[in-house]
């Protein structure tokens, strides 16, 4: 991304002799997603500054921060459907900010996978036809190939047989799971979600961070995942905390102490009392595992 004219300066990198700054990865290789002072301004507003992030091959990072503060447009800004200010994201090697509007494009078809915390299954196509969708955007014709790899990653994602049904036949947890697979089946090299697990009640929540987790490590993707929910701090190889200022390492105490606040747009459980009933648990749909 080139710094503008208008924008603040760009953050000095960390020289070589400081400590790796908050955000980045363990190891020497190169990560599969690096980003370096990164900034961000609506109009006048700055969203966030300094971001130092990255993000290893068969890595599950977990980005919390407070409800406003710039999480989602982060993510926008790394898969390049958003511009920042100053700072370099690269993927796999390539420079997002520096390719032309064509081969971003491409690069998100091959290398990304998105989910979201409203599915965004489209509603006129078969659960086949969607989780298809990013095998026919790469080009793929061979119609038993795609086939084959469709039915092998709706397994994969706990819904074996549920390739002709329509999306409005199915509950939320199963379109988010029909949504993994979607993000999955092209094997892209980053996956980015966003929120996933926000629309549904914590039980399913967390079997959709389990299976998102275990897919993206089996298939040694790097794997940024926005989520409010600590069960996905759990099970994260490391956690983030974002704030105008930049990003901290954020260790399990400190997550507590985040909520504790109130910060973080999560509530923390409050014991039911009196006042407050047990409610019902909601129906089961018990054909198939949600
Ligand atoms: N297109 C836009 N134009 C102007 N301001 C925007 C735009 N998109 C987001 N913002 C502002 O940027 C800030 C960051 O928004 P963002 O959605 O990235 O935050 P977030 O951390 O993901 O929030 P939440 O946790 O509530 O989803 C907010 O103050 C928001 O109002």
């Amino acid at each position: 991304m080139t710094p503008a004219s208008t924008a603040p300066s760009a953050a000095l990198p960390p020289s070589a002799a400081s400590p790796l700054p908050p955000g980045t990865a363990p190891g020497t290789a190169p990560a599969l997603l690096e980003v370096h002072g990164l900034a961000k301004h609506y109009g006048n507003t700055p969203v966030f500054q300094e971001v130092y992030l990255s993000v290893g091959r068969g890595e599950v990072v977990a980005l919390l921060g407070e409800s406003g503060v710039g999480k989602s447009t982060l993510l926008n800004c790394i898969a390049g459907l958003d511009q920042a200010d100053v700072g370099t994201v690269r993927i796999a090697g390539h420079d997002v900010g520096g390719l032309s509007e064509h081969a971003a494009s491409l690069l998100r078809r091959t290398k990304l996978g998105f989910v979201f915390q409203a599915f965004h299954v489209l509603p006129h196509l078969s659960v086949a036809d969607n989780v298809a969708l990013p095998l026919l955007l790469q080009g793929l014709r061979e119609r038993d190939e795609v086939e084959h790899r469709v039915r092998a990653m709706l397994e994969a994602v706990g819904l074996p047989g549920f390739g002709a049904r329509q999306p409005r036949q199915l509950s939320g947890g199963q379109l988010q799971r029909v949504a993994i697979a979607r993000a999955l089946v092209h094997r892209p090299a980053l996956i980015l979600a966003d929120e996933p697990t926000g629309n549904l009640d914590p039980a399913t929540a967390a079997r959709i961070l389990d299976l998102l987790v275990t897919q993206a490590r089996a298939q040694n993707a790097a794997c940024l995942i926005v989520s409010h929910a600590p069960a996905a701090t759990e099970r994260a190889d490391r956690s983030l905390w974002l704030t105008p200022e930049g990003i901290e390492n954020l260790a399990p105490g400190d997550l507590l102490r985040h909520l504790a606040q109130g910060h973080g747009g999560a509530t923390p459980p409050t014991p039911p009392t009196a006042a407050t009933p047990l409610s019902p648990p909601p129906p089961r749909d018990t054909t198939a595992d949600n």
